[in-house]
């Protein structure tokens, strides 16, 4: 067993994964407690203590240890399967037959670049099967943004392209966008669709520019008749990606193939990307979705949950709809934490039991009382209501606004960048870099801007 690479591993996770996906980062990495390496050259065994353990991981967080390993490795072939110890196997839960959307965001062109002939003849989408029109619950939140997917996915690139997507974290974006692909797969067999994220965009390239085989990546790209990539957003701050992807983009685009992207944000907040990609993200349709409401919470939970054959109290999903706020994934592994639990102890799950499994994810009241009133106090003076800094309107007081209000939580709540996404809105932590950033740069060069932070400031103590 190998504790030095997992420990190595596990501490490049630290600072790569979870925070970068906003992810609880002491949460995901109890799940590593007790875990072991084993394994050599290309291929590892990451065995850990249960079942549910494996399943979390693997469905989660697989992609993002694979990624880092061969970081760490400096080895871009390394395989990482994760196994439950052989004394800790329990029967509680088969192990899923259908691919994870993770899995699915981690499988990479480099293994399909190294691929025989023979290998490379079955078109590989990428997607993930369990990503359906049939299992997306439909609200206000998602109804415009749903509707142009289904016009799209039934009359590709004929409709709006590119279709740009953008929402919050944990929003459905992946979902709608595979959705999208698993439904032109089954219509139209003969379309040649790849998923992709830009991370592994990205990587392909650079295992592409590494192995000398940038022609072979370029002519694999030109060939696709529906490029669907993920997280756009993470394109900011990559001119050479950028470079690519706009040749890549130009020469679908020109020989009218649909091109469909989401993002965290509009194209024009995208930090630092390149004018003339912001300006091609914006030229077919732009839709976004916006945080559920309860109503739609609930609905998802109920479908979530005949989907994992997990049962609990009205009560209880009721509970859930109302403590987390925004994220849809956070809600679906709180319902899936409780379940197991259910399972596991055999007990019955109460509104009690619920609220002590999740206090990691509670917001305690003072945490809620410092955010509002922070958030209140910046709206006011700005002229604008709290629930504008959280929206996703742009008129020029809204954003300056959120800007503060994301500079003053971090300056005067301590919340970390993921934390104060959540809080405002359901934000990326990238964005939420870029406004605190914003007013910093504002406090080197414009003398009004401290003023503003004081008077602020002095409202708060006054209140308190
Ligand atoms: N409207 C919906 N109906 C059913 N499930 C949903 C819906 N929206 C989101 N989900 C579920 O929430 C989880 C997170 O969704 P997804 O990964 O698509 O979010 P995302 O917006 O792409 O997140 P990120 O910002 O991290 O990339 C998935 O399991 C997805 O199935």
């Amino acid at each position: 067993m190998d504790s030095v690479l997992l420990q190595r591993v596990l501490n490049r996770f630290r600072e790569f994964g979870p925070e970068a996906r906003s992810r609880d980062l002491e949460g995901v990495l109890d799940l590593f407690e007790g875990a072991s390496l084993s394994g050599s050259g290309e291929s590892y065994i990451l065995f850990v203590g249960s079942s549910f353990v494996q399943r979390m991981i693997e469905e989660r967080y697989l992609s993002e240890i694979i990624l880092v390993m061969r970081e760490v490795l400096d080895n871009d072939r390394i395989e990482l399967t994760v196994e439950v110890l052989p004394q800790a196997k329990t029967p509680q839960r088969k192990k899923k037959a259908k691919e994870s959307p993770q899995q699915d965001k981690s499988k990479s062109l480099s293994g399909v670049l190294s691929m025989s002939p023979e290998q490379q003849s079955t078109w590989e989408t990428h997607l993930s099967p369990r990503y359906t029109f049939s299992n997306y619950v439909v609200g206000m939140c998602n109804q415009f943004a749903h509707a142009a997917a289904t016009a799209i996915a039934n009359n590709p690139s004929n409709t709006y392209n590119p279709f740009y997507v953008f929402g919050g974290v944990g929003l459905g974006k992946t979902h709608l966008v595979s959705a999208i692909g698993n439904q032109m797969k089954s219509r139209f067999p003969s379309l040649k669709i790849l998923y992709i994220t830009t991370e592994s965009f990205l990587n392909e390239m650079v295992t592409a520019i590494k192995f000398s085989k940038m022609n072979e990546f370029r002519e694999r790209y030109r060939k696709i008749d529906v490029l669907i990539v993920d997280d756009i957003q993470f394109l900011s701050g990559k001119e050479r990606t950028q470079e690519e992807f706009f040749y890549t983009f130009n020469a679908l685009f020109e020989n009218g193939k649909q091109i469909i992207l989401s993002s965290d944000c509009m194209p024009s907040e995208i930090a630092t990307l390149e004018d003339r990609l912001k300006s091609r993200f914006s030229w077919g349709l732009i839709a976004d979705i916006q945080i559920p409401d309860f109503e739609t919470k609930i609905a998802i939970l109920r479908d979530k949950m005949a989907q994992e054959g997990l049962a609990l109290p009205e009560e209880v999903v009721f509970f859930l709809a109302n403590t987390v706020k925004t994220n849809i994934r956070e809600l679906e592994g709180a319902m899936i934490r409780l379940g197991a639990w259910g399972n596991l102890m055999g007990r019955p799950i109460t509104i009690e039991v619920a609220r002590k499994l999740l206090s990691d994810i509670l917001p305690t009241t003072k945490d809620l009382a410092d955010v509002e009133r922070i958030l209140a106090e910046v709206a006011g003076y700005y002229g604008v209501t709290s629930k504008d800094i959280r929206s996703r309107k742009r008129t020029r007081s809204m954003v300056v606004a959120r800007h503060m209000a994301a500079y003053l939580i971090r300056d005067i709540g301590h919340k970390s960048y993921p934390e104060i996404g959540r809080e405002l809105g359901g934000r990326d932590h990238s964005t939420i870099i870029h406004s605190c950033k914003y007013i910093e740069d504002a406090l080197e060069s414009d003398p009004q801007t401290m003023s503003e932070i004081e008077q602020i400031k002095k409202r708060l103590e006054n209140r308190s």
